[in-house]
């Protein structure tokens, strides 16, 4: 009889701003799983791109790059500091044109396919908490429990303008609101894996939601369906 246990996955997918990091964190935390910020490995095939001076438009230069990203997260004091080619770029990682370049990345298949294995290695025991574009669609879909993460773009701007201002950076929320509108529709139009909920997902507008009161509802259902 086999003993073979799946790990059990929980996916958040969303677009841009809708709370899919913070509340994957405290997920993590909470029930001392793995954690996966997919964004974080599209980012960084951004970042090499600049660091390597190869074109947004180079799709063979940035397969490779992804395939062979020298990337380590290492866990400290209950952050994730993030090392790219032996350089800290935790910070550098979460800037808006950095978030703006993964994006174009984001939308070349063959890169997305260069980035797949690499993702679902992060899926060990005890068990993994997946957050990105297409967690519940393309990369765990037979994930235990998958969460569609939305708020509308108006409260995800001021979120993401207060979080810019909170760590004195200049914003400006109109320039935030184009921003996000454009990723968000470059990220749901394309052909490729395209930012959507997965069939089987529980769609969470937490527009008018406390992080605790969206915490609160994952760990229910995470519950619920016997996954802790
Ligand atoms: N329910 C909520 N209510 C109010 N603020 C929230 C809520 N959820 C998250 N936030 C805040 O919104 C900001 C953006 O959240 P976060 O970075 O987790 O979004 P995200 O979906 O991961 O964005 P991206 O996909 O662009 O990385 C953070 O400052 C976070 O503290
Ligand atoms: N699974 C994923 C994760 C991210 N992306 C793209 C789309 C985003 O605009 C960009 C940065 O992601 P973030 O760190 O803001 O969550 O990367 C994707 O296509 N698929």
């Amino acid at each position: 009889m086999s003993h073979y246990k799946p790990v059990p996955v929980i996916t958040v997918d969303g677009p841009s701003g809708s709370g899919k990091g913070t509340i994957c964190r405290l997920l993590a935390e909470n029930l001392n799983w793995r954690l996966l910020d997919s964004g974080a490995l599209y980012r960084l095939t951004a970042l090499a791109a600049s660091h390597h001076g190869v074109a947004l438009e180079d799709e063979t230069a940035l397969v490779t790059l992804a395939a062979h990203l020298d990337v380590q997260f290492v866990s400290r004091d209950g952050d994730v500091q993030v090392i790219l080619e032996g350089e800290d770029v935790t910070k550098v990682i979460r800037k808006e044109n950095v978030g703006n370049d993964a994006s174009v990345v984001a939308s070349i298949g063959s890169v997305r396919a260069a980035l797949l294995e690499r993702q679902r290695a992060f899926a060990e025991a005890p068990g993994l908490i997946a957050d990105g574009r297409d967690m519940g669609t393309v990369v765990f879909p037979e994930a235990g429990l998958k969460i569609y993460l939305d708020a509308s773009v108006e409260e995800r701007a001021q979120r993401r303008y207060n979080q810019l201002i909170n760590k004195g950076l200049s914003a400006s929320v109109e320039s935030i609101l184009v921003d996000l509108q454009a990723r968000d529709a470059r990220d749901m139009n394309r052909l490729v894996a395209p930012l959507k909920p997965a069939e089987d997902a529980i769609i969470l507008d937490s527009t008018q939601m406390t992080i605790e009161a969206v915490l609160d509802a994952v760990l229910e259902e995470a519950r619920h369906r016997g996954l802790r």
